[in-house]
């Protein structure tokens, strides 16, 4: 089995290796019992039964060794033909008394016939002391693993996972809680990470800045994109509002230094200024983090930029609130997927495409843009990023020497969905004149009107659990 299908399985409640039907043994009973612990989610249970046994011939199975199994069997044969009308009809709870009342009933036992004969049968050689047996009817039975299960719809009876980098109280927090409102969100500590986090199961999605109204584009992740083999299958826009953070007690004046995200920084840049700080400048991996190193070392002489989520969470007081130069401020963030959505056209989509070209002059990037333009369709960025593999290409013009170009990848999001026909057309145009193109992703745009930016950008701890919105 390969490691990705092993890790859905482990992942799915309703996967269990090696369970067949006929379960009725002693062996089986406790794998049931076990199957129904985990339905209720006890995974202690399982993890504390699943001990390695040095008889398990099958390690990595549910810890039933073959003694068991030979016991199960053995037991069974002899007991269960005891049948109906004898104290095995009735159940028993494991003292021995008439069981008052399931303590853990399961949702599709109607307590009728069939299986509960069975069922019945076992509880009854319990009370003969075959310890507390709790059995679950057949028909409780794992269900076989389905073609729905391998979908890239993700959750398999759990919280959806979704990794961004940072941690608790950072602004792709929020977004991660924005994206996906009831998800569990899984801090990394770089975005590359996050990235690997998705590609080995270890996250269902990610969500990670592209771009900020003030600061621009957060180039790491575009290039990124390209070296990863994810799939963009959503945007959240962020209104982002920062305040100075600081130790209780803290004031302005004693300030020195003032730590956080670059782009953080950036955004504060005028603000910082204006409020007369005289401040060195730190660049730290993310705005949330910058507040608990400022924290957690007792930085008396620093702030950090952060959110007032930020201050919460690491006991800090906000000495200024709102220093973004522009109150509007906003970050842009795509949501990742290992699998991509369908395109629809029932409602506003945008796609993203890169591509290279492989030839001389501008009239390429022209060209693109006009195929584009023609059909009517809008592009809402443009960005270039240099070519890794081919930085510079030597133009030799005999009579003035030799040019060198710097090569680029081109970035650009257009507001057409890949269902679209106009959209399917211009990039079959352009495919002609461009050495490479990828689609890297075709999603629904984020339309949610512009809310009030200050409660928005310090946002209510964002549900550490998020639920996929309809379109991925
Ligand atoms: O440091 C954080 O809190 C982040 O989530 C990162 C980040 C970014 O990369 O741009 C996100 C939003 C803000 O624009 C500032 C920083």
């Amino acid at each position: 089995m390969s490691p990705m299908a092993a890790a859905m399985l482990s992942s799915h409640p309703n996967v269990m290796p090696n369970v067949t039907a006929p379960a009725a043994t002693a062996g089986s009973a406790r794998l049931l019992l076990l199957l129904r612990r985990r339905r209720h989610g006890r995974p202690q249970a399982v993890r504390s039964i699943n001990r390695p046994d040095p008889s398990d011939p099958f390690p990595g199975t549910l810890g039933i060794s073959r003694v068991d199994w030979k016991a199960s069997c053995a037991f069974l044969s002899s007991k269960a033909a005891a049948g109906p009308g004898s104290s095995s009809d009735k159940p028993l709870s494991p003292s021995g008394d008439p069981p008052a009342a399931d303590p853990e009933p399961d949702d599709d036992d109607d307590g009728k016939g069939g299986n509960h004969r069975l069922s019945a049968a076992i509880n009854g050689v319990r009370t003969a002391g075959a310890g507390a047996l709790d059995l679950v009817p057949i028909s409780n039975l794992p269900r076989p693993l389905t073609i729905a299960d391998l979908s890239p719809a993700p959750m398999h009876g759990s919280r959806l996972r979704v990794a961004y980098q940072g941690v608790p109280g950072a602004y792709s927090e929020a977004a991660a809680g924005k994206a996906y409102p009831n998800c569990e969100a899984i801090p990394c500590d770089q975005f590359e990470v996050a990235f690997q986090a998705v590609e080995l199961w270890i996250a269902d999605r990610a969500v990670l800045p592209v771009e900020n109204s003030l600061g621009g584009s957060i180039h790491r992740n575009y290039d990124l994109l390209l070296r990863h083999r994810l799939h963009i299958v959503g945007e959240v826009q962020l209104p982002v509002h920062h305040c100075l953070l600081a130790l209780p007690g803290v004031r302005k004046e004693y300030l020195t230094r003032v730590m956080s995200h670059p782009q953080a920084l950036a955004q504060c840049e005028l603000t910082l200024t204006r409020l007369g700080l005289n401040v060195t400048r730190e660049a730290f991996d993310d705005t949330a983090g910058a507040a608990e190193h400022v924290a957690n070392n007792g930085l008396r002489d620093t702030a950090a930029i952060a959110s007032a989520r930020a201050a919460e969470l690491y006991g800090l007081q906000v000495l200024a609130d709102g220093i973004q130069d522009d109150s509007s401020n906003v970050t842009r963030f795509v949501m990742l997927a290992r699998e991509p959505i369908i395109p629809r056209t029932d409602r506003p989509f945008k796609t993203s495409i890169v591509f290279a070209h492989d030839r001389e002059g501008t009239s390429v990037l022209f060209k693109v843009l006009s195929a584009f333009a023609f059909r009517d369709i809008s592009l809402t960025k443009i960005e270039s990023r240099p070519h890794r593999h081919r930085p510079i290409r030597l133009v030799d013009d005999a009579n003035v020497g030799t040019a060198k170009h710097f090569e680029y990848m081109f970035y650009v999001d257009f507001e057409a969905s890949m269902a679209d026909t106009r959209a399917q057309n211009a990039l079959a145009e352009i495919q002609e004149f461009t050495s490479f193109l990828r689609v890297l992703g075709s999603y629904p745009m984020d339309m949610t009107p512009w809310g009030a930016p200050s409660s928005s950008t310090n946002p209510p701890p964002p549900p550490p659990s998020c639920s996929a919105p309809p379109s991925s």
